[in-house]
């Protein structure tokens, strides 16, 4: 029986088009989520085993990890997806934003990564953990300035986990810049954001799902970041 991949944050977008991908693929999945969605239900349907997840604290980290470990006694994959896309506002405390951020994109990591090594380590054949991290790693955000801070601690997780778990397993980064916009998104800012890659597109879930399948897929590759921002660090 092959070992399941762990999804985090797999109730919408990306992380729901990761975990269709793998179940279409006849790949076992255990998919957090924090907003119940019917999504939830159509991935229970489809066979993931759904967990609820709040990682915004060690203590729900820590419930997460207990549950998980009731469930399976192995694990394919982690694919790091949970996040929240903060920015600085007028009307929040800064320090919250840094400490949210660096909650989500790095300490719960980096905790499921170390408590779930003997897990990944008893697949039977290849294991991975990737982390979703973001073209802002190589220029920061003068909008998101603790998001860009927090997933670049990811990004060097990813080279510190890829050193530690190695040849067992592989740790990659995907660093996106703009794969889906949100529903509030106006017009203006998606033309403006659209102008940013030499490609100019909204490229939506397929670009991630593929590249994800392709980094589980491959045995070659450890310790890399792999860019999915259409050429804007030429722009
Ligand atoms: N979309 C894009 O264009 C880009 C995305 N990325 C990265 O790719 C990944 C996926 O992006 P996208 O699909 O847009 O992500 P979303 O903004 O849709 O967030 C993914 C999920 O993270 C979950 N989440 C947030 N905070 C917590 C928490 N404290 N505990 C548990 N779960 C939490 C949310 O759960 P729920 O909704 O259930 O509350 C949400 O569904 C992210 O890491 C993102 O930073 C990077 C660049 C561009
Ligand atoms: N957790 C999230 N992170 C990011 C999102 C998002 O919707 N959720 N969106 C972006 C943007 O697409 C940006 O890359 C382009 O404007 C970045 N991160």
């Amino acid at each position: 029986m092959t070992a399941p991949i762990l999804i985090t944050g797999a109730s919408q977008r990306i992380g729901l088009a990761f975990a269709q991908s793998c179940l279409d693929r006849g790949q076992p999945v255990i998919a957090t989520y924090r907003t119940y969605r019917p999504a939830v239900d159509a991935l229970q349907k489809a066979g993931a085993d759904c967990i609820h997840a709040d990682f915004a604290t060690n203590q729900g980290v820590d419930a997460f990890l207990t549950t998980l470990k009731e469930r399976t006694g192995a694990l394919r994959a982690i694919i790091h997806n949970a996040s929240d896309w903060l920015p600085e506002r007028d009307d929040t405390d800064p320090a919250e934003v840094m400490q949210a951020m660096m909650q989500i994109h790095a300490m719960t990591p980096y905790r499921i990564n170390l408590a779930c090594r003997t897990l990944l380590e008893q697949s039977d054949g290849p294991a991975d953990i990737v982390h979703m991290t973001d073209y802002v790693v190589e220029q920061g955000s003068a909008k998101h300035i603790g998001y860009s801070a927090s997933k670049a601690a990811l990004a060097n997780l990813t080279l510190s986990f890829a050193r530690l778990l190695a040849p067992r397993v592989k740790v990659n980064s995907l660093a996106p810049s703009l794969i889906l916009f949100n529903e509030g998104d106006s017009a203006a800012y998606r033309e403006k954001t659209l102008n940013k890659s030499l490609l100019g597109i909204e490229p939506g879930l397929d670009v991630a799902v593929q590249t994800l399948q392709f980094v589980l897929d491959n045995p070659y590759i450890t310790g890399r970041s792999l860019a999915l921002d259409g050429g804007r660090h030429l722009k």
